[in-house]
């Protein structure tokens, strides 16, 4: 295919809005469709008015007068059948709301449940509250009254803009003189403010990183007393933005005034009077056939407006349609193909040549090549940023590496399904995630079938049984309620939560970072209880914590630098024997002395 092609096959692709929308297009448009009907046949009483008011008056000479019963009765079915159109329009664009809601609800759900766990960033939880939340309620106007409102508003212009074509020609082409004059003036608005418009945008962006920057910064700046230096860019910001407003705002001001002014029903009504009186006067009308133009074509005004209003609004409903197709489009983490599947034969884990990188200049991890043999403890240590974290979530699929593979029981792990990977896999993390959900049930997360002797059971084992019976509603307190946790009491809930699922290897990231003095013992004591009999990798910060495990394997710059038991390291007087004398923890001679 060539470029062109593709650029042309780009060009017809449909835009966000339409494809957001595809599910439930065909109703929105048929809503449009209804409320134009309606909004043509409740505008019909006018034209009956006017049509009385004419007979009336062009026969007011006259004994018999016309019924106008006959006029009335006409006016007033229509106008009925017209709000019964408009109500079906809004019912059938609500209905279909409600449908797009669940459909996008469902997609998303359905997506972020095969994104890979290492998406799940802070920074992710933002975009995923902005889509779900304040997108689709952007798109819920959308579909529920824009397709209507528009409906409304074009079918009230058309039927108007017939009724007066028909009546007379010449009356009708002065009566809607301003309306393409209104356009005129928006156009030359958009001209006039297209040109400041990026200096504008620019400076809301520098004024909305300002506005954060001062008040993340409030804590420091009063407590170390630089507030002048930070109002300083705070102001030089506001004083910008303003600046830059005014640029923006005076020739928009202007040229809007006038496209408005235009299209006031007052105006509107001066010209079909202005030109009524001469076209009376030339003897092309007479006096009383004005009185319809009188009566509708000011009318046209407040529809015009609405559509305007609608499709400005449109924009922001673009941006919103583009984050919330962008969650729907965020990329998975494969699953086996059907029949690929493998179920792990044994519980040996092996990293052969893998390799991380998390964006094309990011290298995080580089031929890494170790086994973790069944029962044994395994603890990764190294400097801040070697890769220890990154290491430890390729184990559990958080994404998969860039090269190499990594192989539980022989099986890749891209080829095992997850529940079976997370059957045999458990892990504790440094960032622990609890749930708005009771504490039994944060604890139960895996098996939600477990008894509560097996719940309490599990946290026994993780100490801190103790302290959910000290809540005020014990096992039922709901986390964020009246189950205000500590760091290190959260860690212990999550250290349950894998005893419970007494997976045969367990991850331990730091396992102790958010964890005061007391706390530490109590999940040490904890871990060390749970890890027998166990395979464990345990990413370490603090050297003196895996001084007994089986195998330490030194990370630096991403790559295994050195491995093997502690005393053998410092035999070895390299990376980790500096490690260890930089730590402070205890001189090598001394620890060779105690390790014998
Ligand atoms: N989400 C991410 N996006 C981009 N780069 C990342 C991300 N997470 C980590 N890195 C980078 O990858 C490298 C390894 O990070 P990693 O967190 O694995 O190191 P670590 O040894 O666990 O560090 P620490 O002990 O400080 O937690 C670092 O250079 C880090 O900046």
């Amino acid at each position: 295919m060539s470029a062109h092609d593709t650029a042309s096959a780009k060009s017809k692709e449909p835009g966000p809005i339409r494809r957001v929308l595809q599910p439930i297009h065909g109703r929105l448009i048929a809503a449009a469709l209804l409320a134009a009907l309606g909004s043509m046949l409740a505008l019909a009483p006018l034209a009956g008015i006017a049509h009385i008011a004419t007979s009336l008056l062009a026969d007011s000479g006259k004994a018999a007068q016309p019924s106008i019963w006959p006029t009335v009765i006409a006016s007033v079915a229509s106008m009925l059948l017209g709000m019964a159109l408009l109500s079906a329009g809004e019912l059938l664009a609500h209905m279909a709301d409600g449908h797009l809601n669940h459909h996008l609800r469902r997609a998303a759900a359905q997506r972020l449940a095969q994104v890979p766990l290492g998406w799940f960033t802070e920074r992710a939880s933002g975009e995923v509250k902005q889509a779900m939340q304040d997108d689709i309620a952007t798109l819920h106007s959308l579909t529920a009254h824009f397709y209507t409102a528009v409906g409304r508003a074009a079918g009230a212009i058309l039927i108007s803009a017939i009724y007066l074509f028909a009546l007379d020609w010449r009356m009708a082409i002065a009566a809607l003189l301003p309306f393409p004059g209104f356009f005129l003036f928006l156009q030359r608005a958009m001209k006039a403010s297209g040109a400041n418009m990026q200096e504008f945008v620019g400076r809301l962006g520098r004024l909305n990183s300002a506005t954060v920057e001062f008040v993340n910064g409030i804590p420091v700046v009063k407590a170390f007393g630089a507030s002048g230096q930070a109002h300083e860019g705070y102001r030089a910001a506001v004083d910008g933005f303003a600046q830059s407003f005014v640029d923006f705002t005076r020739p928009l001001v202007a040229a809007m005034a006038h496209a408005h002014a235009l299209v006031a029903p007052v105006t509107v009504l001066g010209v079909v009077l202005a030109f009524g009186a001469l076209f009376t006067h030339l003897g092309w009308v007479a006096p009383v056939e004005v009185l319809p133009f009188v009566l509708v074509a000011p009318g046209i005004c407040a529809p015009v407006l609405l559509l305007h209003t609608l499709l400005h609004d449109l924009q922001g409903a673009t941006g919103a349609a583009q984050r919330v197709l962008a969650l729907l489009e965020t990329p998975v983490l494969a699953g086996p193909p059907p029949g690929q599947q493998a179920l792990p034969q044994g519980q040996e884990v092996r990293f052969e040549n893998v390799a991380y990188a998390y964006g094309a200049d990011q290298q995080a991890l580089k031929d890494i090549s170790f086994t973790l043999a069944p029962g044994t403890v395994t603890a990764i240590v190294g400097p801040s940023g070697a890769g220890k974290s990154t290491l430890a979530r390729l184990l559990l699929r958080f994404f998969d590496p860039s090269e190499g593979r990594i192989t539980l029981g022989g099986a890749d792990l891209r080829q095992i399904e997850s529940t079976q990977l997370y059957r045999r896999i458990g892990f504790v993390l440094q960032e622990v995630r609890l749930i708005h959900a009771s504490v039994r049930d944060n604890i139960a997360l895996g098996r939600p079938a477990a008894s509560q002797q097996e719940i309490e059971a599990a946290a026994r084992a993780a100490n801190i049984h103790e302290r959910i019976l000290a809540l005020p509603r014990g096992y039922d307190s709901v986390v964020g309620e009246d189950a205000e946790l500590s760091g290190g009491e959260r860690q212990r809930v999550s250290i349950a939560r894998a005893v419970l699922l007494d997976p045969p290897i367990l991850v331990l990231d730091e396992a102790t970072a958010a964890a005061d003095a007391g706390n530490e013992a109590a999940i040490q004591d904890a871990l060390s209880r749970f890890a027998q009999g166990r395979t464990l990798l345990v990413i370490a910060h603090r050297l003196d914590t895996v001084m007994q495990a089986d195998r330490i394997l030194v990370l630096d710059g991403g790559a295994i630098v050195e491995q093997g038991s502690h005393a053998q390291l410092l035999a070895q007087q390299g990376r980790y024997a500096r490690l260890w004398t930089q730590g402070g923890y205890t001189t090598s001679t001394e620890l060779e002395g105690a390790s014998c």
